[in-house]
């Protein structure tokens, strides 16, 4: 018999009270993220409840939640499990919602070929990997070259006649459900784009697709600041928008043009990765070429307020990754898989705080 007597579930959840969601700086209790609480034989068991599978501070909460109970006399052992419910984003007045998808997420560029699509895929493949819904849509009409990042090149969008209209069946790869301009055009013929032709197919790719339940849509944007942009703003509320520049002057200059377009837009700025940021020889790992200058990253994150996620180096197997349709992120430890890892979950923990302050 145990000396002393088992706590209640009251008392559990009265130690709970005051440890914190470090981002949302709020109870746990407070925010009903601890659930099922029971206590047998001085076992106590409980589920937390975070607000994104890819939450950064995953161990930190729990260990700060076993800690709390384990203090409590009567006590032997905490059992935690741990699920996710991404919270859906705020609502825009004006704009129209995709039934059933809970975040929209924008990655975008002011300049062409700076890594956008190979960031938007390795977000994208992180966060489906920490066990959330994902969608994307490839919206690059000059180089729609996500199919090829996800291996899903030679993929067919079936299309089915419903009642509302047709429904474009998306295709899936690492879990990841993508449609692609490249899926509609003949890769070998140059396509000339007007406003309202890429206006409409904006529009299918958000409200004629078969997304079913989604965490985050991830939308790979072209780059600049045009149409797709607008349309795109116009239409959707966004959780917010993914800035990729490289550290270059150019570069730089147009992403901030990107960047202030979308805070007139009044689309959330998630944050800045600078790609590209450095390269270092893998036979000479003691050398840091700075092939495309440095510290620009930082420079427009400072100037413009908005924060820097990531710098992800330039490393021949992102490339790799890229041509054989299997983002790094899931192959590897190297400094551009772990950067793309602390972009994932940035990005999941800035959407879920800003959707639930
Ligand atoms: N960090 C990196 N290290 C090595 N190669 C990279 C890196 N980032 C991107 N690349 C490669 O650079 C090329 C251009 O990347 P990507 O297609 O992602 O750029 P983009 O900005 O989307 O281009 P576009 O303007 O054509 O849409 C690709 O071959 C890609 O694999």
């Amino acid at each position: 018999m145990p000396d002393t007597i088992a706590p209640s579930t009251a008392k559990i959840l009265e130690v709970l009270q005051p440890v914190q969601d470090p981002e949302l700086q709020k109870s746990l209790v407070d925010l009903n993220m601890i659930r099922n609480v029971k206590v047998e034989n001085g076992i106590a068991t409980f589920t937390l409840v975070l607000t994104t599978p890819a939450c950064p501070l995953k161990e930190m909460i729990v260990d700060d939640c076993k800690k709390a109970v384990q203090a409590l006399p009567g006590i032997e052992s905490v059992e935690v499990e741990v699920t996710a419910e991404t919270p859906q984003q705020k609502s825009v007045p004006d704009r129209t919602g995709v039934p059933g998808v809970k975040n929209i997420i924008a990655v975008s560029s002011g300049k062409g070929g700076v890594g956008k699509s190979t960031v938007a895929v390795n977000i994208a493949a992180a966060l489906a990997q920490s066990g959330a819904s994902v969608g994307m849509i490839d919206a690059d009409i000059y180089g729609p070259n996500v199919p090829t990042m996800l291996g899903l090149e030679d993929a067919v969008v079936e299309v089915r006649k419903e009642a509302q209209g047709d429904v474009m069946e998306p295709a899936i790869a690492q879990g990841i459900k993508l449609v692609s301009m490249g899926f509609l055009i003949d890769k070998d013929q140059p396509v000339i784009w007007r406003g309202p032709m890429l206006n409409g197919i904006i529009r299918q790719f958000l409200y004629q697709v078969d997304w079913g339940t989604l965490d985050y849509l991830i939308i790979d944007l072209p780059p600049g600041t045009g149409d797709a942009q607008l349309t795109l703003a116009q239409a959707v509320p966004m959780a917010g928008v993914v800035i990729v520049s490289t550290p270059q002057n150019v570069a730089l200059l147009d992403a901030r043009k990107g960047l202030k377009m979308f805070q007139q837009l009044g689309v959330p700025v998630l944050g800045v990765v600078e790609n590209m940021s450095y390269f270092i020889p893998p036979d000479r790992p003691e050398t840091q070429y700075d092939i495309f200058g440095s510290g620009g990253g930082e420079k427009i994150s400072k100037e413009l307020g908005v924060p820097l996620i990531g710098c992800v180096p330039l490393e021949i197997p992102v490339r790799e990754g890229g041509d054989q349709g299997k983002p790094i992120v899931l192959n590897g430890s190297s400094a551009s898989a772990q950067a793309f890892q602390k972009i994932a979950t940035e990005v999941a923990a800035k959407v879920s705080v800003a959707a639930l302050t």
